[in-house]
């Protein structure tokens, strides 16, 4: 089988307190693997241990390509983009700059270069603004959206603008940590369809979340924190069924 993202015994301390130990997961190319738990389970944890944002043992495989070592920005560089519960981006700036921003940053030119040829500045800037238009219409962000300031523009985008401002050219795998919290109804259908259209693409997704139908409607497979272990893994119907889940989440046998 072939794996986008290996970990493997990954463990984070903080202090005297063990917040994850021993936590395995892998995800393939246009999977998505959703990872749950009650509240303390160790989640975020391991969202910041995969991604290297913390102390952590373990080790960590992209692809073929032993990653243990390397920082955010060099998983970055290959292929693992992450976005993070709170939104993030400019909010100087409009929507669309902060895409070209983005675009610019992963694949732009250097400024001396720009400053020799302002005349190939112009014209790169148009089109990083065509290729950026064209993202943030294929993530939800509708063109009468793109002059705003992302505080300005409904939560639902600014979500959207989030995930696609992490995912910028593309992504192996694409780590998401709670991109529903605070999401209605109809916001939500939009975020599980990106979610299937990515994994349609080849995308892999590591989709941390607490909303359960989100999770449950969209994941190929989930994985069960307790307690900062792997409590159960396997496709979300069965899951669902596991009495021992349900007395972690309910704190009683179902
Ligand atoms: N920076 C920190 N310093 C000390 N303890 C921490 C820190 N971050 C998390 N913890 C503790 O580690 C454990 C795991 O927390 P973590 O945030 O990973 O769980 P979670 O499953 O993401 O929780 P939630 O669903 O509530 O966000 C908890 O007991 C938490 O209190």
């Amino acid at each position: 089988m072939t794996v986008a993202m290996r970990v493997e015994a990954l463990g984070v301390r903080y202090g005297a307190l063990v917040a994850l130990q021993d936590v395995s997961w892998h995800v393939a190319p246009g999977e998505i693997l959703g990872i749950i738990g009650p509240n303390g389970a160790g989640k975020s944890s391991c969202y910041d241990a995969a991604t290297h944002m913390t102390l952590r043992s373990g080790r960590v495989w992209l692809g073929d390509r032993e990653v243990t070592g390397l920082p955010p920005h060099a998983l970055a560089a290959l292929g693992l983009k992450r976005a993070f519960q709170q939104n993030a981006f400019f909010t100087t700036m409009t929507v669309l700059d902060n895409m070209v921003a983005v675009l610019a940053r992963e694949g732009g030119t250097g400024l001396l270069q720009s400053l020799a040829m302002p005349w190939r500045e112009a014209r790169r800037r148009a089109a990083l603004e065509q290729e950026a238009t064209a993202m943030l219409e294929r993530f939800g962000v509708p063109h009468g959206m793109h002059a705003l300031r992302p505080p300005n523009i409904p939560y639902g985008s600014q979500r959207m603008l989030s995930i696609a401002l992490a995912f910028g050219r593309g992504a192996q795998v694409l780590m998401l940590d709670e991109p529903a919290a605070g999401l209605g109804g109809a916001d939500m259908a939009h975020l599980a369809a990106l979610l299937r259209r990515l994994r349609a693409e080849g995308v892999a997704i590591v989709l941390i979340e607490h909303h359960m139908d989100l999770v449950m409607s969209v994941a190929d497979r989930l994985l069960v924190l307790d307690q900062g272990r792997a409590l159960a893994s396997g496709p979300p119907q069965q899951i669902q069924n596991d009495p021992r889940v349900r007395e972690a989440y309910l704190g009683q046998a179902a």
